[in-house]
Parts: structure tokens; sequence; C-alpha cells
């Protein structure tokens, strides 16, 4: 929770519920997730941190619908997705929630164009013009959307990744290592844009980084170790962030 006295009467656009998850049986079981109970406010901007194998792709994967828990609940508002079937949960991802990953997963043979409405072509819902022209134009794309991802930059793409994750305007959106593969300066723009997003237009998103510069842009760091969140941050700075992860490796 962020210290401000509104942040802490938000709802939440997340939440996890003693979640657990295990891959594997007997001895060779691991807990990648071991009892995790979390909120992820609406309107802010959350990063997951912790040590390589900690769980964060596991819960971010498991809060986002993409993977079941083992045990627990996971919600998306007041939507118990423990309880959906397979076609609901599909449902439920294209209808309410945006997704960043380091990968872009940009059809090939779409533009850029065709590749941000395509959340919306298969909801069969239209775009709102004037939204989907504001976000081109700030992630810098409006003179390559006839472009397809082959004749786009990684920093390109990945802008495209983005845009397609604004414009439905989902209720929140899910990011993995979103500026991974991009240089530093074009994932400062790529995380400027984000936290423009949650600042301007009230986005949610839950980030999971290994990247103390881009933890800085949360709103909130959430710090995991063997499956279990053992600290979090408000306000965080690059500094704070980097001195919190050596004691991880101490
Ligand atoms: N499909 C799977 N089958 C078996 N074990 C898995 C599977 N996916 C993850 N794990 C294990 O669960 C634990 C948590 O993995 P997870 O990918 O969530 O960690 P992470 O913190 O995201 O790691 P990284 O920073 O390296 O991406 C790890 O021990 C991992 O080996």
């Amino acid at each position: 929770m962020t210290t401000s006295p509104q942040a802490t009467t938000r709802a939440a656009a997340a939440r996890a519920v003693e979640a657990r998850k295990t891959y594997g049986e007997g001895d060779a079981a691991v807990h990648a997730l071991a009892g995790v109970t979390v909120d992820f406010p609406e309107h802010e901007f959350t990063a997951i941190m912790g040590p390589s194998g900690s769980g964060k792709s596991t819960l971010m994967q498991c809060v986002a619908g993409l993977d079941r828990l083992t045990a627990g609940a996971a919600y998306i508002g007041d939507t118990d997705i423990s309880k959906l079937n397979k076609n609901q949960l599909t449902l439920l991802r294209r209808d309410r929630l945006g997704f960043i990953f380091q990968q872009y997963n940009l059809i090939p043979s779409l533009t850029a164009r065709e590749n941000i409405l395509l959340p919306l072509t298969l909801a069969g819902a239209d775009a709102d013009d004037a939204w989907f022209d504001e976000i081109v134009q700030t992630v810098g794309l409006t003179e390559r959307l006839g472009n397809l991802p082959s004749q786009l930059s990684g920093g390109q793409q990945q802008r495209v990744a983005v845009a397609r994750a604004l414009v439905p305007r989902p209720d929140i959106i899910f990011a993995d290592e979103p500026t991974g593969a991009l240089d530093s300066r074009t994932g400062i723009e790529i995380l400027t844009f984000m936290r423009r997003a949650v600042d301007e237009t009230g986005q949610t998103i839950v980030m999971v980084t290994h990247d103390p510069h881009a933890a800085a842009y949360a709103n909130r760091v959430l710090f995991l170790a063997d499956g279990q969140i053992v600290d979090s941050m408000d306000a965080p700075t690059s500094d704070r962030v980097l001195d919190r992860m050596k004691q991880f490796e101490g």
C-alpha cells in the first residue's frame, strides 16, 4: 500500500488470497507460491521483484488467469477466477486484462495498426478513435501504423505491444519484463509511457521486473523470496530497491 490516505482506501483491481502453486509431487515438489496474500490497488503501478525462481512470474500468471493455483484464490475485481472454467477465463482475459511480455507476441502478418486493434477485433468491439490516436501518437507510432512487425525495431515492436494493451482500456495490465529486451533509452520511454497511463488515465499496472530502474517507476514494489512476499516498498527509488535486493544476496 502507498502511504497516501486515498490510496489505502482504493479497491483492489486484482488480488491473491493464500495463493499456493506447487509444481511436481513428493520429493520433487517445487512450491513456487507458498501462501501469498496481496492486493493490487486500482489506478496504481505495482512492481514485483525478487531473486530468480522466487515465484514472480508464477504469481503474475496465476492472478492473470494464465495459470491455475494449486490452492487459495485469485481475484480480478470481485471475480474469483479460481472458479472460472477455461472458456470463462479466456473471455475474462480478453475483455478485462491487457498483457505486455518481454517477447512482443505480435502477429507477423498484421500491420502495427491491425496488431494494436487485434484485442478489440477479436472481441467484436469498436475502437475509440480519439483514444487510439492519442495512444499511437504518445508512443510515437503514427508514421509506422502500416508497417509489419518485421519492418519495425525491437523498441517500436514493444511500443505496438504497449499500445495494444492500452487501447481497449483494460481493468488491469500485466507486464512481465516489458523492457527486458530493449536498450535503456527505449526502455525508459516505454516505462515513462506506462507511468503516464497510470497517472493520466488511471490505468492499473502490475509489472514483474529484475531491473531496479524499471521498478522505480512503480508506486510500490513487492519483494518475493521462496514463493512468499517478504517485503514491500512505497515510492521506490532505484537506489533503495538496489539496496534491498543486495540484502537477498547477503
Ligand atoms: N512449469 C513448471 N514446472 C516446474 N517448475 C516450475 C514451472 N514453472 C516454474 N517452476 C518453478 O517454480 C519456481 C518459481 O518460478 P517463477 O518462474 O515463477 O520464478 P521467477 O521469480 O519469475 O523467476 P525468474 O526471475 O528467473 O523468471 C522456480 O523454482 C521454477 O523452477
